[in-house]
C-alpha cells in the first residue's frame, strides 16, 4: 500500500471524519472500577427543581397517551369502579353515550401522569389540587390526549428548607380537535437545587394551638339508599348542626405492586416515588408510594359502589395528607353535603360529597369534595 492509499484509507471520504483509535477496554466487572467510574461521570439528569419554575411559564408537556379501553379497563378494575355504563354498552347507552368511555379518574390520572417528567420527576410530594372539571366528556377510547401546564405560583416552605411549594394549572386536550378535556389546580412540594433558610415553619402560639377534642355532630345519619331522592331524605332529617349525613364504605383495597407501580407507569408517570425502591429507601415513606390518583380513586371506588352515579362533574379541596404504601389498605369515608335538584338531566339530581380515604389505622390519607348528578329513582 502507498502512504497515499494508506491516507485514504485512515479517512472517510464523504465525511473527512478520521478513523478513531479502538478505546482502551476497562473492565466494568471489577467492583472498585465500576464504583469509582460512578463517581467520577455526571449523572444526566431528570426532572425539574422548585429554581426552574417562574410564575406564568407556560410548559407543553412532550409525552403524549392514547387513552385505551385497555388502559381504562385496568385503572377501573384495580380501583374498584364498576359502574355499568363504563363497562357495558347497554348500560352505556341508557347514560346517553355511544359507548363505554373513558372514565373522568382515568383521564384525570393520566393528564396528570404525562405531566410528572416536567414537573415533579425530581420527587415531590403531591400535596393537594382543585377546579378539577371534564368540559369535554364524554371521552372515547381512541383519544389521543395532548397536556400542557402553566406556573401559577411558586412559594418557599416554611418548614422544609430543601423544598418549594409550585402550583401548576394543567390542561389535558384531544391532540386532534383542540377540546379541553380535563382541567385542574394541583401543588406539589417540589426539590431546591439549593435549600434556603426558613424561619422552621412559624411555631404555632399557644393560644392558637387546636383544640384536641373532636367536634363531632351528635348523630350520623346513613342514606338508606344510593338514589337522589336518598341522599336529600337523609338531608332533610339533619337541619341542625348536631347532625350529619356520613358512613363509612366495607370494601377495602390492599395495595400491591399493580396499584403503586404498574398504574402509575401505564399512565406515563415517571415519578420516582412509585416505581424506583432503591431511591425512595433513603425517603421519608422508606418505600415506594401509592400514586394519589390511584388513593384517590379506590377511595371514590368504594364510594360509587353504594351510590347510582350518572355522571362525574367535578372535584375540589382535595388533599393528601400521608402516604400510602404497598401492603397499606385503603379504606373510604363519605359526608353527603348537599343535594339539587338542578343537574343537566331529569333523569338525575345533582350531589355534593365530602370524601375521606383512611389507611387500616384509621389515618385520613385523602380529602376532597366531588360533585356528582346522582341518578333519581323515579326517572
Ligand atoms: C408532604 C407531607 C410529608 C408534608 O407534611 P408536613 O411536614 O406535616 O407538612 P404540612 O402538611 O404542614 O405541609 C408542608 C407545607 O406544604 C404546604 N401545603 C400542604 N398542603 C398544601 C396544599 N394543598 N396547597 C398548598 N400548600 C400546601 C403547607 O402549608 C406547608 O407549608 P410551609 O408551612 O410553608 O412549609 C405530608 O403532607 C404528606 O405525607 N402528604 C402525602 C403526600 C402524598 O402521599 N401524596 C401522594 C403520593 S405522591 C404522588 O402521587 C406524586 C405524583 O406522582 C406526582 O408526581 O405529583
Amino acid at each position: 500500500m502507498t502512504r497515499e492509499s494508506q491516507r485514504e484509507s485512515d479517512t472517510d471520504t464523504d465525511t473527512g471524519s478520521r478513523e478513531q483509535p479502538e478505546p482502551r477496554p476497562i473492565d466494568w466487572t471489577d467492583p472498585d472500577t465500576f464504583a469509582q467510574a460512578l463517581e467520577q461521570v455526571e449523572t444526566k439528569e431528570k426532572g425539574n427543581y422548585f429554581e426552574d419554575f417562574a410564575e406564568g411559564d407556560l410548559l407543553e408537556h412532550d409525552p403524549g397517551l392514547t387513552l385505551t379501553r385497555w388502559g381504562n379497563e385496568s385503572w377501573l378494575s384495580q380501583t374498584l369502579n364498576h359502574d355499568p355504563a363504563y363497562w357495558r354498552t347497554d348500560a352505556a347507552a341508557e347514560r346517553g353515550f355511544d359507548e363505554p368511555p373513558i372514565h373522568p379518574d382515568y383521564l384525570t390520572a393520566a393528564t396528570l401522569g404525562i405531566t410528572v417528567e416536567d414537573l415533579s420527576e425530581k420527587g415531590g410530594y403531591f400535596l393537594g389540587r382543585t377546579d378539577v372539571r371534564f368540559p369535554g366528556t364524554p371521552v372515547y377510547a381512541g383519544t389521543e390526549l395532548h397536556v400542557e401546564s402553566e406556573v401559577v405560583s411558586t412559594a418557599t416552605s416554611g418548614s422544609r428548607p430543601e423544598f418549594g411549594i409550585v402550583t401548576w394549572r394543567t390542561r389535558g386536550t384531544d391532540a386532534q380537535t383542540g377540546d379541553v378535556l380535563c382541567s385542574y389546580e394541583r401543588t406539589n412540594m417540589i426539590p431546591r437545587r439549593e435549600p434556603v433558610a426558613t424561619d422552621g415553619g412559624a411555631a404555632t402560639a399557644e393560644s392558637d394551638e387546636e383544640d384536641d377534642e373532636p367536634t363531632l355532630p351528635e348523630t350520623f345519619v346513613t342514606p338508606d339508599g344510593g338514589y337522589f331522592e336518598d341522599f336529600v331524605e337523609a338531608l332533610e332529617t339533619v337541619d341542625d348542626e348536631n347532625a350529619a349525613v356520613a358512613y363509612r364504605h366495607e370494601r377495602g383495597r390492599t395495595q400491591d405492586d399493580v396499584t403503586v407501580a404498574s398504574l402509575p407507569l401505564a399512565t406515563l408517570n415517571t415519578a420516582k416515588q412509585h416505581h424506583n425502591i432503591d431511591v425512595m429507601a433513603d425517603s421519608p415513606s422508606g418505600d415506594i408510594v401509592t400514586y394519589g390518583d390511584v388513593t384517590r380513586s379506590t377511595a371514590l371506588g368504594h364510594a360509587r359502589s353504594d351510590e347510582q352515579t350518572w355522571r362525574e362533574v367535578g372535584f375540589d379541596d382535595e388533599q393528601f395528607h400521608t402516604f400510602v404504601a404497598a401492603g397499606d389498605t385503603v379504606y373510604a369515608f363519605t359526608r353527603v353535603l348537599a343535594a339539587e335538584d338542578d343537574a343537566s338531566t331529569d333523569a338525575a339530581g345533582t350531589v355534593r360529597f365530602e370524601h375521606i380515604a383512611f389507611n387500616q389505622d384509621d389515618e385520613p390519607v385523602y380529602s376532597g369534595t366531588r360533585t356528582a348528578e346522582i341518578q333519581k329513582r323515579t326517572a
